[in-house]
């Protein structure tokens, strides 16, 4: 028998996953785990109900409360907005009558789905993993193939536990050397999209790899692979290795045992083999990265925060200056103006990409020792209660809100305007969430994204700031 065609991590996924192709190549695929929430699930539910089908793998399926519910104390008195709380009482009514397991609003573990996921062990490498939200790619970080699906594919895999999906192409970033002081994964990721920008990914699903990589930490490559649909991929991905394995020996819910050795033996087998062919190749160097922070209402429209705003008059077509223009006028800002003097509103550390316990403790210690500025709101918001948990047993909470931030329970938060937390018209964010665009935090709310430790240094200075001046005190 002839040597097999090197494969993809990606490729292999695929591969153990098709339970039929279609001439056309579209393939059908097995999901191993389907998680859901509150937004995308009611009229994939009343499809079943129409339809008189059952939830197919209640075991394979797991919803959770995120985008709707309150993280300040208010969460406990029900949720005021009508609309919002009518979404969660309609998950919480399908959950029962269709045998699916919920985590219950005020459970320990409730979280945003794409910190849960992880971090009970429910995702895991070789998986393919489906949500009906954009930001699934994130579970890919673990070595699983994970995508965002739409309400109607939510409906065909609660029924069949299976999609329709037409292959992608493979696209690697790879990332080589150390990253500099003061920068992480979101830098990385910033850093990326600002080099392939928005549809860079079209098609593609990308494999990060190279040191800077595998130098990550698994809250670093979930920040990295989060935002891989803001860079237009469908999905992104890490291959498994010595890290992923440690992660996932601390979850609740891993395999244990004979299972985990058993498991161990497969996910060894999953990183791409040598040779395998990627259809675009994309190289960065680590070093290179400098802290990163948007200045637009795109998450492509990236500068080092040593940056400048730029002049759309400079650029190269009328319809680009038109959408420069565009941005400089709802974002508030003066061609030149250093990115450095913005005065901001607000400092959000939060969200699916920058609230796991790792970007708390680098928040925590750049606050430490330090004050928010006088009239800036910040807030720290976990993303997932036992991150929240976690966080007090190290004394994160108190160190934080001695600076002067708010410590909240977990959920979306100020990642979308959803919720009670939301910018007001003008006002300016520094923000660890991964959109940006105009409304995104709230109507005529203005945001910046950068990293967890950047917002931190901007809620301490007061304007967006340069996190190497902002390093931890070493003894406070
Ligand atoms: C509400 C949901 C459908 C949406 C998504 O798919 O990403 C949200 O999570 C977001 O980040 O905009
Ligand atoms: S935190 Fe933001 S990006 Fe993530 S799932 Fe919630 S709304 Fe979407």
């Amino acid at each position: 028998m002839s040597a097999q065609k090197p494969r993809t991590l990606f490729d292999k996924i695929w591969d153990a996953h098709v339970v039929e192709t279609l001439p056309d190549g579209t393939a059908l695929l097995y999901i191993d785990l389907h998680l859901t929430h509150e937004v995308t699930t009611p009229q994939a539910f009343d499809g079943l109900r129409a339809a008189g089908r059952k939830l197919r793998r209640p075991d394979r399926t797991l919803g959770v409360i995120d985008h709707n519910i309150a993280t300040d104390a208010s969460r406990y008195t029900g949720i005021v907005d009508p609309e919002s709380r009518l979404q969660v009482e309609t998950l919480e009514r399908n959950a029962v009558e269709f045998g699916m397991p919920l985590i219950p609003l005020l459970d320990a573990r409730q979280g945003i789905v794409h910190v849960i996921g992880p971090e009970l062990g429910r995702s895991l490498p070789g998986m393919t993993i489906v949500c009906g939200d954009s930001h699934t790619s994130t579970h890919g970080a673990m070595g699983a193939l994970a995508f965002g699906i739409g309400t109607s594919e939510v409906e065909h895999v609660l029924a069949t536990q299976t999609l329709l999906q037409k292959p992608a192409k493979n696209m690697q970033v790879l990332v080589e050397g150390n990253l500099a002081v003061g920068c992480s994964g979101k830098d990385i990721t910033l850093a990326v999209i600002g080099k392939i920008g928005t549809a860079g990914g079209t098609g593609h699903v990308i494999e990060y790899a190279g040191d800077a990589i595998r130098a990550l930490d698994m809250a670093g490559r979930m920040t990295v692979c989060n935002m891989s649909i803001e860079g237009g991929a469908r999905a992104g991905m890490v291959a498994p290795d010595q890290t992923t394995f440690d992660y996932i020996m601390k979850t609740p819910n891993g395999p244990k045992g004979e299972a985990f050795e058993q498991a161990l033996a497969w996910w060894k087998t999953l990183p791409t083999d040598a040779g395998a062919h990627f259809d675009t190749v994309v190289k960065l160097a680590a070093h290179e990265i400098a802290p990163q922070v948007t200045w637009g209402t795109s998450p492509e429209d990236v500068l080092p925060i040593t940056g400048v705003v730029p002049n759309p008059e400079e650029a190269a077509d009328e319809a680009r200056r038109a959408q420069l223009r565009r941005m400089v006028e709802y974002m508030g800002l003066t061609p030149g103006q250093r990115l450095q003097d913005l005065k901001i509103d607000v400092a959000f550390i939060g969200s699916c990409t920058n609230s796991r316990i790792e970007d708390i403790r680098i928040a925590a210690a750049i606050a430490r020792g330090r004050r928010v500025a006088d009239g800036v709101r910040a807030l720290v918001v976990p993303g997932s209660g036992l991150v929240k948990k976690q966080a007090e047993a190290e004394g994160l909470d108190r160190i934080l809100t001695e600076a002067g931030f708010e410590w909240r329970e977990a959920g979306c938060s100020m990642c979308l305007g959803m919720n009670p937390d939301k910018l007001t018209p003008g006002q300016r964010s520094a923000s660890t969430s991964n959109r940006n665009f105009e409304g995104r935090q709230g109507p005529g709310g203005r945001t910046h994204l950068l990293s967890p430790a950047m917002a931190a240094a901007a809620a301490i200075a007061g304007h967006l700031a340069d996190v190497r001046d902002y390093q931890p005190k070493e003894s406070v």
